[in-house]
């Protein structure tokens, strides 16, 4: 097959050939600008077969004929020094590993360990590293507490439209734009200078299977950091470095973690960090000195290094459980977070309706806990434990224990619903619920409604407990025993499935009550941690959750009483003062920076409402206050909103306080949700 080449290039060829002698030898001699070689030859002869050859050749001999060489001899060259590069970057390689294996050390960190979080921002904070020339842009997301630190030269302000008022409010549109994000070194080598140790951190990232889905893959990073010499000190001290700095910020916080998403969990990190905020001072929770200062005392106690050795000598597992009770607003959070401020620990929060967490999930995260912390289940009752006929069958393949606990709560769930009625009462009656069942109540009304709800309660009882007593005297076989079981569970499980209108109640079934009971204290449970559980309903709650070992303090949050109310006035005002000058003044000039923060501290202490008392006036209107709030009738939580709305003026707030009480009054007795005075 021939092709016809157009004319031009035939023209090229043509001369070509001519040149060199008419054969694809070559030998007729070098009479062309360049001598023809091989390459010349061989494209040539295969030319005449293709086109697209014949085109190589054309360029080949231009550039050869502009050049004045034979092109295969820079052909040669070229692959003479890509040979050359392979072998120096085989050699680098060679010798690196080497030198790597002889002369250096290295430590591996996971991005899923803390270590990698005080490692990047370290990295971002090293002055080498921000002239790095490859370098990975981060966001950074800050929390409330964090961006406060930048709040003076984030300060905008605006009328907001309202020209004529002459107001001004705080503005923080373009508050996005003005965070600069965190630089990291990219994906690759970088080398620095630290203390004197050339260090190499190399990043990288691979993907391995994905745990969830079919042959998905996910990618995972690593650091690598290494130093030359033998000892690997230098690495740990940078580590530690890292360390500080990372936690220099937070010393005074405290770290809050929760589980980790599914798909996020990997080898052992189960847990995420979601907060870090301000240390909350013991102080500020308002409560009964002695029952504060006894807890105190034995959390203190208890986080001795000295324990542990008192427990294992006498065979007890190294565990402290709490349940701190009552009704809501009344300080159970708010002491848990102060406990771990105190202490110095961070708390772990587990949400049992969390879709994230199984049973499974449930006991692993409770052995994935530090040495000392705070584990916080919040508000158990509500928790949608799994006791359904289900439950109670797996039951009986666990202990006893566990068995009795479940009976215990489906009878205490039958009489769940008077005693919320009781509960509401107890509020109204500033009583804490604890109590208020074991008091006569005060009201002829209410009498009536209670003496009627404890009979029917103590019939409740007596059918449950002849249950129990026919139950525990029967000589019946022990599988009819288990038959009677089965079947009172399918009966109580088809009952609380039904609500009163008897509607289908669909309740989350995640967790048991058996595996959260495995999970607290279970053989492979964490020892050294502060279990706190909070609830408003102890009453519902089982028994087996709560028996000594799982539990052992229980703690009744009340309502305020007058003293409480008093305090709790006196540190709402005291802790007020006018805003101070802050540090880290921005590039305003001196002039510029008195304005903002005069606006600030205009914005912040409205004109005509400066806080200008004494501290013994305000110890005297504090009292007061605390007189105008009835005994034990209303939440700190309460308390604490009515303040908040008039936290610049204390003697308003003695003002108001009358009307407050009596409409906050008038409206829990008609269990009214809207509140008349605010
Ligand atoms: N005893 C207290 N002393 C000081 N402040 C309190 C006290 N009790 C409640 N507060 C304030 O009320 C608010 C709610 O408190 P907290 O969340 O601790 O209550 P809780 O008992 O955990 O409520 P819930 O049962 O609804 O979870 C917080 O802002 C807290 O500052």
């Amino acid at each position: 097959m021939n092709f016809q080449l157009p004319s031009i290039f035939q023209h090229a060829v043509f001369n070509t050939s001519a040149m060199n002698g008419s054969g694809p030898t070559g030998s007729g001699g070098q009479t062309g600008p360049f001598p023809a070689g091989v390459m010349d030859s061989f494209l040539a002869t295969a030319g005449r077969g293709s086109p697209l050859l014949q085109v190589v050749l054309v360029i080949y001999r231009i550039l050869g004929s502009q050049l004045g060489v034979d092109p295969s001899i820079l052909l040669t060259l070229l692959g003479f020094f890509w040979g050359l590069s392979k072998l120096v970057s085989q050699v680098y390689a060679h010798v690196a590993t080497f030198v790597d294996r002889h002369f250096m050390c290295a430590m591996y960190v996971s991005e899923y360990d803390h270590i990698y979080s005080h490692l990047m921002k370290w990295l971002s904070q090293h002055q080498s590293i921000r002239n790095s020339q490859f370098l990975m842009a981060q966001t950074v997301w800050k929390s409330a507490w964090e961006e406060e630190e930048e709040l003076e030269s984030a300060l905008f302000f605006t009328d907001g439209g309202d020209t004529d008022s002459g107001r001004q409010y705080l503005n923080f549109s373009n508050q996005a734009a003005r965070s600069s994000p965190r630089f990291v070194p990219a994906m690759g080598a970088t080398y620095f200078w630290h203390n004197g140790t050339f260090f190499r951190v190399h990043r990288r990232k691979e993907s391995v299977m994905a745990t969830s889905g079919w042959g998905a893959t996910k990618d995972t990073e690593e650091i690598r950091i290494s130093c030359f010499g033998r000892s690997i000190e230098p690495v740990k001290r940078l580590l530690s470095d890292a360390k500080h700095l990372y936690y220099n910020d937070t010393r005074q916080k405290t770290t809050i973690y929760r589980p980790k998403q599914k798909e996020l969990r990997r080898d052992h990190s189960m847990w995420q960090q979601v907060a870090r905020r301000p240390v909350r001072p013991m102080q500020t929770v308002v409560l009964d000195s002695e029952e504060k200062h006894g807890i105190l005392a034995d959390v203190n106690e208890y986080l001795h290094p000295a324990t542990p050795k008192w427990y294992a000598s006498r065979g007890i597992p190294l565990r402290r459980g709490y349940l701190f009770h009552g009704p809501p607003g009344t300080g159970k959070t708010s002491f848990s977070f102060a406990l771990a401020g105190v202490f110095g620990i961070d708390i772990y929060v587990i949400s049992l309706q969390d879709i994230n967490v199984t049973e499974e999930d449930l006991a692993a995260l409770f052995t994935r806990l530090p040495r000392r912390c705070i584990v916080l289940l919040e508000d158990i009752d509500t928790a949608g434990l799994r006791r359904d006929g289900r439950s109670d069958e797996d039951g009986e393949k666990k202990d006893d224990a566990t068995k009795e606990g479940v009976k215990a709560d489906e009878k205490t769930k039958a009489e769940d619903g008077e005693k919320t009625k009781k509960t509401e009462e107890a509020q109204v009656n500033g009583v804490s619920n604890v109590k208020k069942e074991e008091s006569e109540p005060k009201t002829n009304g209410t009498k009536d409604k209670s003496s009627k709800k404890k009979k029917s309660k103590k019939k409740d009882e007596s059918s449950d407990e002849s249950d129990q007593d026919s139950e525990d005297s029967d000589d019946s076989s022990e599988d009819e025993r288990r038959a009677r079981r089965r079947r009172k569970a399918r009966k109580n499980a088809a009952n609380k499935s039904k609500n009163p209108a008897g509607k289908k109640v669909l309740a989350p079934e995640n967790i048991s009550l058996s595996g959260l009971l495995n999970a607290i204290d279970g053989v492979a449970s964490h020892e050294g941690r502060v279990l706190i559980m909070t609830t408003n309903k102890p009453e519902s709650l089982d028994e087996a959750l709560i028996r000594p070992g799982r539990v052992d303090v229980q703690v009744g949050f009340k309502n305020a009483s007058s003293q409480q109310a008093g305090e709790l006035f006196y540190r709402m005002y005291e802790a007020v003062a006018p805003p101070k000058p802050l540090k880290n003044a921005p590039q305003l000039n001196k002039a510029a920076k008195d304005k903002k923060l005069e606006k600030m501290a205009e914005i912040l202490t409205p004109q005509g409402q400066k806080l200008d008392i004494t501290p013994e006036e305000l110890r005297k209107i504090s009292e007061e206050f605390g007189e105008q709030i009835p005994e034990g009738m209303f939440s700190p939580a309460e308390i604490q909103g009515f303040l908040l709305k008039r936290k610049k003026d204390p003697r308003k707030a003695l003002e108001d306080a009358n009307s407050w009480v009596e409409g906050l009054l008038k409206q829990k007795q008609t269990h009214s949700k809207v509140v008349t005075v605010q």
